[in-house]
């Protein structure tokens, strides 16, 4: 087989970033189509990234050997019921919807459809994206290994056993981003009432993050062992980990995330 060719339906901040991925990890340019329905994004992803670009998505779908849907959740039905049939022959889909299970898709896109679903998140942009990756029965291990080196284009990608599984990443790496730039926010004011200038603040919380997670990440000690390094007996660090614990850090976390969780499961049930 020629190397596959690659259709992102949906041309907005995740497709982008997988699409700069991809080119990095030098997939040809001539590989890759986008569609969208906002013809300047199209206009401006063309000449960046120099990829085919097109307002019909009939096209990707007709031509392409693997579909990414990366549209919003609430648009995903309508999209995949206006793709033409029949599609390319052997076409694998991936869909990072968040919410959208495959029993869902293959309704809409027909019973007989390869399925991935994937739930990659924001810092694939920088290359250091994390995702979560489902197969339907009908996928070869072929098409699966495929799927995973688009993912694997912007950082890592794991594999679930279990479909259900997707709503616990969702509330963990998918939103995750976003709990840490809350973190991060925080941190940086926190930093101004005790008198720092803002652009301090901001640079001493996102440098300590960025390191935290670097050491996390290549150590062979769990954060909890790192943390307890920090932490001298009666110092400052001890102080600051006792009111986090009075205030139930640990808690909010995991409310939160259950949140996050939940409101996976409820998409998956609104919207199929
Ligand atoms: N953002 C995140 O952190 C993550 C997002 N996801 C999932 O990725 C998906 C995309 O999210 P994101 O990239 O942030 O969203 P964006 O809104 O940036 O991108 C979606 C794009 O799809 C376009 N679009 C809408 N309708 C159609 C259509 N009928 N045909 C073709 N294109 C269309 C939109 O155009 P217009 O703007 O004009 O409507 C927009 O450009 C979502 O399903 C989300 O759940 C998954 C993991 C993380
Ligand atoms: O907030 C959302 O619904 C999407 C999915 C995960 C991250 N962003």
């Amino acid at each position: 087989m020629t190397a596959p060719t690659i259709g992102f339906i949906g041309a907005g901040n995740m497709a982008s970033s997988l699409i700069g991925g991809l080119l990095q990890q030098g997939v040809e340019a001539s590989r890759i189509m986008a569609s969208d329905l906002n013809e300047q994004q199209l206009a401006d992803l063309a000449r960046q990234a120099g990829i085919r670009t097109s307002s019909d998505n009939g096209e990707l779908a007709r031509e392409c050997d693997v579909l990414v849907l990366a549209v919003k959740p609430q648009v995903m039905r309508a999209v995949c019921q206006a793709l033409p049939r029949p599609r390319k022959p052997g076409q694998l889909v991936i869909s990072i919807a968040a919410g959208i299970t495959c029993a869902s898709l293959a309704r809409w896109l027909g019973e007989d459809t390869p399925l991935v679903r994937c739930m990659p998140n924001t810092p694939a942009l920088r290359g250091r994206g994390v995702s979560g990756l489902y197969a339907s029965d009908l996928v070869s291990a072929q098409q699966k290994a495929l799927a995973e080196d688009i993912l694997n284009a912007v950082g890592i990608s794991l594999w679930l056993e279990q479909e259900d599984l997707i709503h616990a990443v969702t509330a963990v790496s998918g939103s995750g981003p976003a709990y840490f730039f809350y973190l991060m926010e925080a941190m940086t004011d926190a930093g101004v009432q005790l008198g720092l200038p803002r652009d301090v603040a901001e640079r001493l919380t996102l440098h300590t993050a960025l390191g935290a997670a670097d050491m996390a990440v290549h150590s062979d000690v769990d954060p909890a062992e790192l943390r307890r390094r920090v932490t001298s007996p009666n110092g400052t660090t001890e102080q600051a980990i006792k009111s986090f614990t009075k205030d139930d850090l640990p808690g909010m976390v995991a409310r939160a995330m259950e949140a996050a969780a939940e409101r996976s499961a409820d998409l998956s049930r609104e919207l199929a």
